[in-house]
């Protein structure tokens, strides 16, 4: 099972390497304020999907906007260690 830090790693070298196909490659080009928009919009997802949806659909939009989240961290410099000292 894939955790926070796994996911934040693989991104990363996503980042890095920039494979062919990558959706996290094409997000990090669409910049900052595009990632913004898909974190509003699977925060509404979340929202939605917790008021009228199972608890399996509600796990898969709190994924992705885990996912969404995670690319806007890449995209500003941010570690899990920067959100960590937060929590
Ligand atoms: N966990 C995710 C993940 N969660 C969400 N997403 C993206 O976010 C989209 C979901 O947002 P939307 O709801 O807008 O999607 P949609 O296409 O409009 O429709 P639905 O998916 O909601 O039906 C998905 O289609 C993916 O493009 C993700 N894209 C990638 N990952 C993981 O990130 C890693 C790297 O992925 P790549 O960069 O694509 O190789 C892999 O481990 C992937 O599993």
């Amino acid at each position: 099972m894939k955790t926070f830090d796994d996911l934040y790693a693989e991104l990363s070298r996503k980042a890095v390497e920039r494979p062919a196909g990558s959706g996290t490659v094409a997000e990090l080009d669409a910049g900052v304020h595009a990632i913004g928009k898909k974190i509003v919009e699977e925060a509404a997802e979340v929202w939605m999907a917790a008021e009228y949806q199972s608890d399996a659909e509600l796990a898969e939009e709190i994924s992705q906007l885990v996912y969404h989240a995670q690319v806007l961290m890449i995209a500003r410099g941010l570690t899990p260690a920067d959100v960590y000292r937060y929590l």
